[in-house]
């Protein structure tokens, strides 16, 4: 079929070397009818100066830091605008709840049943005048005295609050432990795992905690929420007691609810704390195994197994004082909200304190949410439901369907495909379909979705994290909270089904202040939807072109489409099928 002539006056800029300096990449030759057809849409004359003034723009990679999402001080370090003064406690009543006569294991720590004006002190820091160098850590000699010093360090480090009597922020680990007298093992833990200086989301929400309110937290992907909330807990949980869970976190998939697990282990060495994962063995209706069961203290599960155990009276919540919710936007979408309710009317204690946390939480969640806390504080890090900025964002033009394994094979035929990378697609048939052409392309490639035995998850999972496997090739089973260190970079083989899933999957990236990059393919048929991504993408602060922006925004019945029906694609599938099941 010839192509089809654009109509009207030819564009003055090529849009398509725009976009190669923007982030989308596209092959001249492949897609020569395409080109003209958006040619033939594109605005001439606005393109024409941003075409000038993007082509040099600086790669995306070497722009600075956002200061609240540089956790890890990569950039500069803010200014210090903080007042010179000694730490007092922040505002907001007694937080300690410390009914502990319970057995104490052979780490003992110091008593942590008082939280007295001398421990206040004891956290003061100054600044050292002498020093006139630039402190590159220069929040460990912050001190938060007054409203107005919260307000400029919240400013600093782009944290908004919402709510009554917020506490105030801390500002390092050691002032922490400090002004709280966290017990021995718990300030050994963070100091032989590193965690010196608190990411931004840590240093609001660990304070709202410890005081007892409840909080609904929005931070970036890998920006540390996990110790956000098991910090406060651990220290409320005060000494291990045996005997029924205190503490409950919910997470939607086995895999986020082992790793939360494993962090909890590590955080507790030292401390004979009973934490448990539900799984379908620890949930027999074995007498013996169900009284094991109530000698617990954390619980870590997904929303279908405790419903399992409490409708089958495997399991109570009657003395569970902190509920966490992670990825708390996926918990409460309809899929798991009738399990949701299960729980909480389980969790019958009058002390309940429920937690919030996510990387993306849509407004129509969060009223959703405060129908059933109690006085809420929200915390939102930077902008609400956006990319971390570390990640190199680009949409890459592929045509049809098969370009995307013509894509594939050219980036590993030039280098450009990094490992360790994933590869996210839209359903576990094509995961099935994609593995089995890539296993054949002698790529070191596996796959990972809920059709496989948690053995082979599990194995996939430890053998991605050792760099055994190169590139793993997954559902949205994946795209949440897992935390692989050092992923290089995230390819969205098949568009995203909604904004959340884009900055979830792409999130497996660029962690802890790391730089990643994420490679998003579109089709023809996905053009409808290109703006969901381009929004991100603008809001991180990627070069996007003016074209894309001039697209139109999906509308919420589109975007509802879109997220219950994913669309229709060709099968995968370019070589002669070879006969072989997945491992
Ligand atoms: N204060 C800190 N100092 C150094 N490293 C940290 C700190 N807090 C967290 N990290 C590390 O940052 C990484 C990301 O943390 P985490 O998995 O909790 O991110 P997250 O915000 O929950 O991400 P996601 O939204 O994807 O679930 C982890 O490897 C964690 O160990």
């Amino acid at each position: 079929m010839p192509p089809i002539a654009p109509k009207g006056p030819k564009p003055t800029v090529d849009l398509f070397s725009l976009l190669a300096g923007t982030g989308a990449k596209f092959d001249k030759s492949r897609f020569r009818s395409d080109m003209q057809l958006f040619q033939a849409k594109a605005p001439s004359t606005s393109t024409s100066s941003a075409s000038k003034k993007k082509s040099s723009a600086k790669p995306e990679t070497e722009a600075s830091l956002a200061p609240e999402l540089d956790f890890f001080q990569s950039a500069a370090a803010p200014p210090k605008t903080l007042p010179e003064k000694a730490a007092r406690q922040s505002d907001g009543g007694d937080y300690i709840e410390d009914d502990s006569d319970a057995e104490d294991d052979d780490d003992a720590p110091e008593d942590d049943d008082e939280n007295s004006e001398e421990t206040l002190s004891a956290a003061k820091r100054r600044r050292n005048d002498d020093d006139d160098e630039e402190d590159e850590d220069d929040d460990e000699d912050v001190v938060l005295e007054s409203e107005k010093d919260a307000k400029e360090f919240r400013k600093n480090h782009k944290i908004s609050v919402l709510g009554s009597d917020v506490p105030f922020p801390f500002t390092t680990y050691k002032s922490l432990c400090e002004r709280y007298q966290f017990p021995d093992y718990l300030q050994k833990n963070l100091t032989s795992q590193n965690y010196t200086k608190p990411t931004p989301i840590q240093m609001q929400s660990i304070p709202i905690m410890l005081h007892e309110r409840e909080v609904i937290a929005c931070a970036p992907t890998g920006s540390g929420k996990t110790l956000a909330f098991l910090v406060p807990i651990l220290f409320s949980l005060g000494a291990p007691k045996g005997d029924g869970f205190r503490a409950v976190i919910i997470s939607p998939t086995r895999e986020l609810a082992l790793q939360i697990h494993r962090h909890i282990k590590n955080l507790t060495q030292g401390r004979k704390f009973k934490t448990c994962v539900l799984t379908k063995s620890n949930m027999s209706s074995d007498p013996n195994q169900i009284a094991q069961l109530a000698k617990f203290d954390i619980l870590v599960t997904t929303p279908m197994r405790l419903v399992h155990a409490l409708d089958h009276d495997q399991i109570k919540l009657d003395k569970c004082r902190h509920l966490i919710l992670d990825e708390a936007d996926k918990l409460l979408e309809l899929g798991f909200l009738t399990q949701m309710d299960s729980v909480f009317a389980a969790c019958t204690s009058p002390h309940l304190q429920r937690s919030l946390f996510s990387a993306t939480m849509p407004s129509g969640i969060e009223s959703l949410a405060r129908t059933f806390m109690r006085d809420p504080i929200r915390v939102i890090i930077g902008t609400a439901n956006t990319a971390t900025s570390t990640i190199t964002q680009k949409l890459t033009y592929v045509g049809d369907e098969s370009g995307k394994l013509i894509e594939i094979r050219q980036m590993v035929q030039s280098g450009n495909l990094k490992p360790p990378s994933l590869i996210f697609v839209q359903s576990i048939e094509r995961a099935k379909e994609l593995f089995q052409e890539l296993v054949y392309d002698g790529i070191n490639v596996d796959v990972i979705h809920s059709e496989r035995t948690k053995a082979q998850r599990d194995a996939v999972i430890k053998n991605f994290r050792s760099g055994k496997t190169w590139v793993l090739i997954c559902t949205d089973l994946m795209s949440r909270g897992i935390d692989f260190k050092g992923v290089s970079m995230v390819i969205n083989y098949d568009f995203p089904q909604s904004v959340q899933s884009y900055i979830h999957r792409i999130g497996r990236t660029g962690r802890a202040g790391r730089e990643g990059s994420a490679i998003t393919f579109f089709t023809k048929g996905d053009s409808e939807y290109l703006r969901i991504v381009v929004n991100v993408m603008k809001e991180s602060g990627c070069e996007v072109p003016d074209w894309m922006l001039d697209l139109k925004n999906p509308g919420t019945k589109d975007r509802r489409k879109l997220k219950s029906n994913a669309i229709d694609r060709a099968t995968i599938n370019t070589t002669a099928a070879v006969d072989g099941s997945l491992k």
